[in-house]
């Protein structure tokens, strides 16, 4: 009964609200218990708890109040494991993965390829979590494939370039590394592990960015605060965690916070950063040179495993398919992953469906691009990093100028702060407008919202008023749909602010709207004339 109950909000919920949302954090609550006037739900831990009652619960109370026609029912939501029992569970569900209406095609999972030898199934004791924080800095070996000759070793070796993760060393049988208990890193007590094989790994990490050097805003308080939870708890409940959102918003510098944090708290971690296509060179590579076996050993044996921009996968079959492995290896072994990409999972083009849906299974969080008020905190913050006076009026000029990303920003400062060093003049507004004189000009040229909301309302013979309404009649809400996912496409603003541009609506809203018009210019032909009509009128 209680099931039942709980199943019919989920129903409802599933409705109510973006996929993305629901998979993410209504999805993992379980019901423990549920009577016509209480609902006790459990999150996996704290940070869905908290997330959900601050966001969510309210919603979930309304429809429970509606199926059971019960107005004092109450909904309570609990935490329902700890952390190690929660990384157990997790574990459990990898093996036999939760069957999803669009996920039935998901084959089973393999933790084996062909080459490479079983990836043991083992129970989280204590002779699997040392091997999860071996000592990096300690001499490490490899057993050469048995075809190679020492010229191809010292070939690989010349020809690895000097930011690659995966480097082949020297064979040696075996080694005695010192390995600090995982649970006390501390206070020390090291201790004697056999570790065979093994490879030097070089973390590629970037010091400076770390989570004090990143400021939080609306856009990103989600990121952030995943990424935060994942460094308390690398290969928990978030694993994978997966960042998306446009170029230049902050997802490498906040998967290298991540890093970065991990190894201030266990300087013997093995933390690699790389960029996919590096994984697609070094794949390659160890093809060439018969060595792919000591590739995958590589990349299992990190601790957390940190890939960027993973949508260049697409395309490259081979690829996916070893990093599928190395994947399902990383989870089954409790190393963390961290993905990044340009868009949300099910949107990247050209990569599997198994991997696809293996990126959902731990937490997916979107970056959007920040608003006025972070890009100011931003822009202050690097000038306090670079020791420049930069007043609050040059910094609210700057901000509302460059709209696109926070790499834009960041560079139209260091070339205002390089002006500044020239010329020996102090930044203020009018320094920095002769300063940027070319990149403001291209900035005044692009379009506007109210532009768009003006161009949109003719085309469809309505008001401007209706389009920032509260109405909901088809033959307004659709232009509001449109106009919205126009504003997405032809300018800079955030989902936030282009929301607050039309009435006051909730990013959620647009978000929903540019999907709704995305999936419609596919399928009807007359959304997909009049946005082609409206884009031409735009950017003519
Ligand atoms: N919230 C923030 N606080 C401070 N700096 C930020 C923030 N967001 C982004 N940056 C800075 O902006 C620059 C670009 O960020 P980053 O390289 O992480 O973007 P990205 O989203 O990974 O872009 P791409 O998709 O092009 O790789 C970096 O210098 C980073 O430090």
């Amino acid at each position: 009964m209680s099931e039942a109950l709980w199943q019919r909000c989920l129903q409802e919920l599933q409705e109510a609200f973006p996929a993305q949302q629901f998979n993410t954090w209504i999805r993992p609550l379980r019901c423990a218990e549920s009577q016509s006037d209480q609902l006790v739900l459990l999150a996996p831990n704290r940070f869905v708890k908290d997330w959900v009652s601050d966001k969510y619960l309210q919603h979930i109370r309304q429809i429970f109040v509606d199926i059971t026609q019960n107005v004092s029912a109450e909904v309570l939501i609990e935490i329902s494991q700890q952390p190690s029992a929660a990384l157990a569970a997790r574990v459990a569900t990898r093996i036999t993965p939760p069957v999803r209406a669009q996920e039935t095609d998901v084959e089973p999972l393999s933790f084996q390829t062909p080459a490479a030898p079983p990836v043991p199934s083992q129970p989280l004791t204590e002779s699997r979590v040392t091997d999860v924080y071996p000592a990096q800095e300690s001499v490490t070996a490899l057993n050469p494939p048995p075809q190679q000759s020492p010229e191809d070793w010292t070939q690989l070796r010349q020809s690895e370039p000097s930011n690659s993760s995966f480097a082949l060393l020297e064979a040696e049988p075996q080694l005695e590394l010192e390995m600090a208990p995982v649970e006390d890193t501390r206070r020390r007590k090291p201790r004697k592990v056999d570790v065979e094989g093994g490879v030097k790994h070089q973390s590629n990490l970037n010091p400076a960015f770390t989570f004090q050097a990143f400021v939080q805003g609306k856009s990103n308080q989600l990121a952030l605060a995943a990424a935060q939870q994942v460094a308390d708890n690398p290969g928990g409940g978030y694993n994978p965690l997966f960042i998306y959102g446009g170029v230049g918003l902050g997802k490498t510098h906040l998967m290298h916070a991540v890093g970065c944090e991990m190894l201030r708290r266990n300087p013997n971690a093995k933390i690699v950063y790389l960029h996919s296509e590096r994984f697609v060179a070094d794949m390659v590579k160890a093809l060439q040179l018969n060595a792919i076996n000591d590739f995958k050993r590589y990349y299992r044996s990190v601790d957390a495993l940190l890939i960027d921009d993973i949508q260049f996968f697409a395309g490259k079959e081979r690829s996916q398919e070893e990093f599928f492995h190395t994947f399902n290896a990383l989870l089954e072994g409790g190393q963390q992953l961290i993905l990044t990409s340009d868009r949300y999972p099910k949107e990247i083009t050209g990569v599997e469906e198994r991997l696809k849906s293996r990126f959902g299974w731990g937490l997916t969080v979107p970056i959007e691009p920040p608003e006025l008020e972070t890009r100011v905190a931003i822009l202050m913050k690097k000038a306090e990093e670079a020791r420049i006076r930069l007043p609050d009026d040059a910094a609210f000029f700057l901000a509302q100028k460059i709209r696109s990303n926070v790499r834009e920003l960041e560079g139209a400062l260091k070339r205002v702060i390089a002006n500044a060093h020239f010329t020996g003049n102090s930044i203020t507004t009018p320094f920095i407008k002769e300063s940027l004189k070319d990149l403001l000009a291209l900035q005044d040229k692009q379009v506007s919202i109210d532009n768009i909301q003006r161009v949109v309302a003719d085309y469809y013979k309505i008001k401007i008023a209706d389009l920032l309404s509260k109405r909901r009649s088809r033959s307004v809400a659709r232009p509001r749909q449109v106009a919205m996912s126009l504003s997405k496409e032809l300018t800079n603003h955030s989902l936030p602010e282009i929301g607050s541009a039309f009435g006051g609506r909730d990013h959620t809203t647009v978000l929903h709207a540019c999907r709704k018009i995305k999936s419609l210019r596919e399928t009807e032909a007359d959304i997909a004339e009049d946005y082609k009509n409206l884009l031409r009128h735009l950017t003519a």
